[in-house]
């Protein structure tokens, strides 16, 4: 999916990913983590999310990024009070007390930022982007997070579906994406009514040198 295509869903409203509620799934496996209060929280592809809420309401740090413009004002309609901007290279930042809203592309990130980073939040961004962009995604958040990072995952697995996004996501991919750099554990699995079943993964970034562990910028080199 690329920009445009974005574009044209914030611009038609056709917002059909939004929950009017907290994810009932971030609530009830947030605390899984065992992150202390002013931990600083990443939620990529964040939309005008109720959940950048109501981790901010946990005490975190929150930072939130989304190609549309449309998101941080509706965001930050929410948390008006002394916003601030700036403009960072192709990124548009806001910022209030404990939230960051940059918007622009997740890939123009810093890797700085990215490695102050305690948790990573995604709910429908994975499963938002077609594959091989998938695959650039999960490998980005194992080059910047900093070991011992952990990501709470909501996937959704719907094997009748070829298009997306949303994308069929099912636990081998989540394996083949982050299987090399992160510790994985399915916390939930729940088949809805529709077929759709839904899965919650706590992954958490290998220590350096962990058995099994490479850096994913290491190449293979024969011996001698
Ligand atoms: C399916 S929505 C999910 C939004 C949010 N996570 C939620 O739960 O409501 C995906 C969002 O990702 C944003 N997006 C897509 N590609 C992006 C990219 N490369 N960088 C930043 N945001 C992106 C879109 O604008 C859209 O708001």
């Amino acid at each position: 999916m690329d920009r445009s295509y974005w574009e044209k869903v914030w611009r038609e409203e056709d917002l059909g990913f939004h929950q009017p509620q907290v994810n009932r799934h971030l609530q009830r496996f947030w605390q899984r983590l065992q992150l202390a209060p002013e931990a600083r929280v990443f939620v990529p592809l964040c939309g005008k999310s109720l959940d950048l809420d109501w981790l901010l309401s946990e005490g975190h740090e929150v930072i939130g990024i989304d190609l549309a413009e449309q998101a941080q004002q509706a965001v930050l309609a929410r948390h008006s009070a002394g916003v601030r901007y700036a403009q960072q290279s192709h990124l548009h930042l806001a910022w209030q007390e404990r939230l960051l809203f940059v918007v622009g592309d997740v890939f123009h990130l810093k890797a700085d930022l990215l490695r102050s980073v305690d948790a990573v939040y995604d709910r429908a961004a994975l499963v938002a982007l077609p594959t091989a962009v998938r695959e650039n995604y999960a490998l980005f958040l194992a080059q910047c997070l900093k070991p011992g990072a952990q990501i709470l995952l909501v996937a959704r697995e719907e094997a009748a579906r070829l298009q997306g996004p949303p994308f069929s996501v099912n636990t081998q991919e989540v394996e083949r994406l982050y299987g090399a750099n992160f510790a994985i554990e399915c916390l939930a699995e729940e088949v809805r009514s529709d077929q759709v079943v839904e899965r919650v993964f706590l992954l958490v970034r290998h220590q350096p040198w962990a058995s099994g562990y490479l850096p994913v910028e290491a190449q293979e080199t024969q011996a001698g």
